[in-house]
């Protein structure tokens, strides 16, 4: 018999108030030579529903930003809140999925590995179990609950941190580079099956990628950060794209723009729109 569909987090709620809202968020780290700034004045605002990619080349703060998001460090300056209350600290309204799958605990099965954040976060083990099959159902891995996970594909392993994460039942889902580690068609399939979950579920993602193609694709809102301290270069609309139109003359025009706002002629005019007609680039009110 299937498992009763658990009751949502409130995920396909439309309201105005952004869920997630980041403010002149400068964030720095203490090291040995000094202070390193990670990002400075950093503003956007995450809505339900949202997919949410932070985008940008290596050291221009995305992780800082998805660890600040989580609560893992405080700002030095500006704010963040969710749902209007200050992110202080970690909670399980923010769960992280990363790329290092192979931290699930080889010695408990798919299932239990899926149970036991729920567990520790004081969820009776009976709803854990139907919540975890509930969730290893919806990406695809029913058949492999009691399998452990050194016996499954890289691939799956990101299927089972994704369940995990969602049984959770979090307001906001951060993905800090989930599909980086995997080869090209994993990556694809991960890609398309993230999309099916979003189609299905309506979750809201914050998603950091380097990858242009990967931003396009899994979102619907990009903020280009520029690095050596991340700011923000742009935000634009990337709804219109999937993987479906990965390969057409938008989805390549659209490619070549952003990485010409990231690496090339950041005064080239903005107003040539991605993808043509539509108003998809934004001047970000804190763009450089
Ligand atoms: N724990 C740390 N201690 C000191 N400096 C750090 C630490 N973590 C990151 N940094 C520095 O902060 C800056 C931003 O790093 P961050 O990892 O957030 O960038 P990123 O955009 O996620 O890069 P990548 O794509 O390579 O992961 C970099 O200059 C980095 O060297």
């Amino acid at each position: 018999m299937e498992a009763e569909e658990p009751s949502m987090s409130p995920l396909n709620l439309v309201q105005n108030e952004p869920l997630l809202r980041v403010e002149h968020v400068t964030l720095a780290y203490k090291g040995e030579r000094g202070i390193v700034r990670a990002t400075e004045g950093v503003s956007f605002d995450v809505h339900r529903g949202d997919r949410f990619v932070l985008l940008g080349p290596s050291g221009c703060g995305k992780s800082t930003l998805l660890k600040a998001v989580g609560g893992f460090i405080a700002p030095q300056a500006g704010s963040l809140t969710l749902a209007g209350q200050a992110i202080t600290r970690p909670g399980p309204d923010r769960i992280v999925v990363f790329q290092e799958f192979d931290q699930l605990p080889p010695w408990k099965t798919v299932r239990e590995n899926v149970m036991f954040p729920m567990l520790a976060g004081g969820v009776k083990r009976k709803e854990a179990d139907q919540r975890a099959r509930h969730w290893l159902g919806k990406v695809g891995l029913a058949r492999f609950v009691d399998a452990y996970p050194h016996t499954l594909s890289g691939g799956m392993k990101a299927r089972v941190a994704i369940a995990r994460a969602l049984a959770m039942q979090p307001a906001i889902l951060l993905m800090d580079e989930p599909f980086a580690a995997l080869d090209a068609l994993t990556r694809r399939s991960m890609q398309e099956a993230l999309q099916a979950l979003w189609e299905e579920i309506g979750f809201t993602m914050l998603f950091v990628t380097h990858s242009i193609e990967e931003a396009l694709v899994v979102g619907n809102r990009i903020l280009l950060l520029s690095p050596h301290p991340g700011r923000v270069r742009a935000e634009l609309n990337s709804h219109q794209f999937s993987l479906a139109s990965a390969g057409s003359a938008e989805f390549q025009a659209a490619t070549q723009r952003i990485h010409d706002l990231l690496f090339g002629d950041v005064h080239a005019p903005l107003e040539r729109a991605l993808g043509g007609t539509d108003h998809a680039f934004d001047h970000h009110p804190n763009c450089r």
